[in-house]
């Protein structure tokens, strides 16, 4: 068995985590694995997690607040149900026994913040090409409405103006967090970040999946009718 402080096998990285976290099992944090990596190979497929671009969180714990999100840089094509790290509300790796802790993917402090803010237990980041085209054409929100995929997404289809929001990137996840924050829509389960991509959220894995799908053929046909 392998403690909280042992390097990732794959990077040879350490990640720093906090005392382990007895109220977890490996069993839950594996099973959400296996969920993050099959939903990442759906959207490897899709071509909008090419490479190591973006990553995936279920909420395994809300008191306190823990997710098991995509382990960082590796092929998310390719992900198995170890590949995966516990974090806390700041996305700092926590550790739990006979989870070899990993180091958790870069955007994990989002990730948290958004399943705190929104109440999801599921956030979805894609690097979806609609999506960077989308916030260039439309750097203050891409604007909908009359179309029936909004139903998709939880909004009206029509009599109905939806606004994604977009905010400006940055690599600092406390910055994009209170950008996340100022700019997100209860009403609307998703954020585009300019030159970067796609977050989305639901109250489960396969509901934040549905409206990633929704959310990206949204963005299509608005470029595709601007
Ligand atoms: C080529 S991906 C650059 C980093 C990024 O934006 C991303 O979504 C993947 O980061 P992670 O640490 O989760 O692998
Ligand atoms: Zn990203």
């Amino acid at each position: 068995m392998t403690g909280p402080h042992s390097s990732d096998p794959l990077t040879g990285r350490e990640a720093r985590g906090g005392g382990p976290d007895g109220a977890l099992s490996a069993e839950r944090v594996f099973a959400a694995g296996a969920r993050l990596a099959a939903e990442s190979a759906r959207f490897n497929g899709f071509g909008w997690m090419r490479g190591t671009s973006g990553n995936l969180s279920e909420v395994v714990g809300r008191d306190p607040l823990r997710l098991a999100v995509t382990a960082s840089g590796l092929d998310k094509g390719e992900l198995a149900e170890t590949d995966v790290a516990v974090v806390g509300p700041d996305g700092a790796a926590v550790g739990v026994e006979g989870v070899t802790p990993l180091v958790p993917s870069a955007e994990a402090g989002l990730h948290a913040r958004v399943a705190a803010l929104t109440g999801a237990d599921a956030v979805v980041h894609v690097h979806a090409l609609s999506a960077v085209v989308a916030a260039h054409h439309w750097p203050r929100g891409v604007r909908l409405r009359d179309v029936e995929t909004l139903k998709g997404i939880g909004r009206l289809a029509h009599d109905d103006e939806v606004v994604i929001p977009v905010i400006r990137n940055s690599q600092d996840m406390v910055e994009l967090g209170d950008r996340f924050e100022e700019a997100f829509d209860p009403r609307t389960p998703a954020v585009l970040v300019a030159s970067h991509g796609l977050y989305a959220w639901g109250a489960d894995l396969k509901r934040a999946r549905h409206v990633t799908e929704c959310v990206e053929w949204l963005l299509s046909y608005a470029i595709a009718t601007r």
